[in-house]
């Protein structure tokens, strides 16, 4: 397919041969964010398939992911509704924080404490929108946090030497057995190093939420057509062996003395997302991640029920551990 713009012609990304119909649905599979970044590497880190009637676009590298969430961030920021969404209960996707436009955010997150309150019927409709939005924080805080708390354990219980490490650490600066104080996370290096490394490897929104194109995008050289809904995939850039050195080994040591940050700054890294969508509960997921690994570690020493763990995925809009990690707490 290609676009007349400006006299010049320019291409949709490269990728597979869509079927009539589902186009190229099929080769998704059960791990859409391991299929897609097998297609990355024969396709580039920006290609573009076709799921079911919808034009999609899937950048896999810190450069295409900057272009869609920071140059072009404008362009980008509205949601795509999934078909599955549009078939819940109780209308959620069309109050719900996640799916609405950007334009509808910014009014009700500006209005917020006013209309509350309000009685006017325009009024009813945004407080319509702040349950749904209470109900959104609820969801997309728990789960993830607590999705990231258990691959952190497990990958700590799987690598010794690291859960060494901040064991001391936490023993030489909190001591051992007491509660960590929010002052006492800069004074973590190790600890900070080790959920930076999770996040890596178990980026809990591996595709990010799905954007959708308010206008024709161009990005190295290809057209993002307008309507297209586009993906990024976290979690190929997180195992990308050419920005990572080893890159599916859990190795907190990367990040010391690194300037990297996983709050949308740096592309290589973005748990959170990015630009203007960037996760509004960056900063609480945070300080609960750091004091929750880092009291459970400090206050209990931790052994397996079972030293042959299982460490595959599950894939969902998150992907969590597919068996629950099972530890047992020893007091210490
Ligand atoms: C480990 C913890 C968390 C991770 C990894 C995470 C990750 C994400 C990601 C990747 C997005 C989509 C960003 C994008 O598309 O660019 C998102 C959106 C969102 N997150 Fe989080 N999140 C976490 C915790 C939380 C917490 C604690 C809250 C609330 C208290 C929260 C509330 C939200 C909301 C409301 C959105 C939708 C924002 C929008 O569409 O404008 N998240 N989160």
């Amino acid at each position: 397919l290609s676009f007349n713009s400006g006299g010049r012609r320019k291409h949709l990304p490269p990728g597979p041969r869509p079927y009539p119909v589902i186009g190229n649905l099929l080769e998704l599979g059960g791990k859409p964010h391991k299929s897609l970044a097998k297609l990355a590497k024969t396709h580039g880190p920006i290609m573009s398939l076709r799921l079911g009637l919808v034009t999609t676009v899937v950048v896999s590298s810190p450069s295409t992911a900057k272009a869609i969430l920071k140059e072009h961030d404008s362009l980008s920021c509205d949601r795509k509704v999934p078909e599955s969404i549009l078939s819940q209960p109780y209308r959620h996707h069309e109050f719900s924080l996640v799916w609405l436009p950007v334009s509808t955010l910014w009014r009700i997150r500006n209005s917020m404490p006013v209309k509350t309150f309000g009685a006017r019927k325009s009024e009813m409709i945004d407080t319509k929108h702040i349950k749904h939005l209470f109900a959104d924080l609820l969801i997309a805080g728990n789960d993830t946090a607590s999705i990231t708390m258990e691959w952190a354990m497990a990958e700590l219980l799987h690598n010794p030497e690291a859960l060494s490490k901040v064991k001391l650490e936490l023993e030489q600066t909190v001591g051992k057995g007491n509660p960590i104080e929010e002052s006492d996370i800069t004074r973590l290096p190790y600890l900070q190093a080790v959920i930076k490394e999770t996040f890596r490897l178990h980026p809990t929104v591996p595709l990010l939420v799905p954007r959708k194109v308010s206008e024709d995008i161009e990005i190295e050289g290809f057209v993002v057509p307008k309507g297209a809904q586009v993906f990024v995939n976290v979690w190929a850039i997180g195992r990308d062996e050419s920005i990572w050195d080893n890159p599916h080994s859990f190795m907190p040591e990367r990040f010391l003395g690194s300037d990297v940050e996983f709050k949308g700054q740096h592309f290589e890294l973005i748990p959170f997302g990015a630009g203007r969508r960037i996760c509004p509960g960056l900063p609480l997921a945070i300080r609960m991640l750091y004091l929750m690994l880092g009291s459970l570690i400090n206050s209990f020493d931790w052994k397996l029920e079972n030293e042959d763990m299982d460490m595959e995925e599950k894939f969902g809009l998150t992907i969590k551990k597919a068996q629950p990690l099972r530890t047992i707490p020893i007091a210490i």
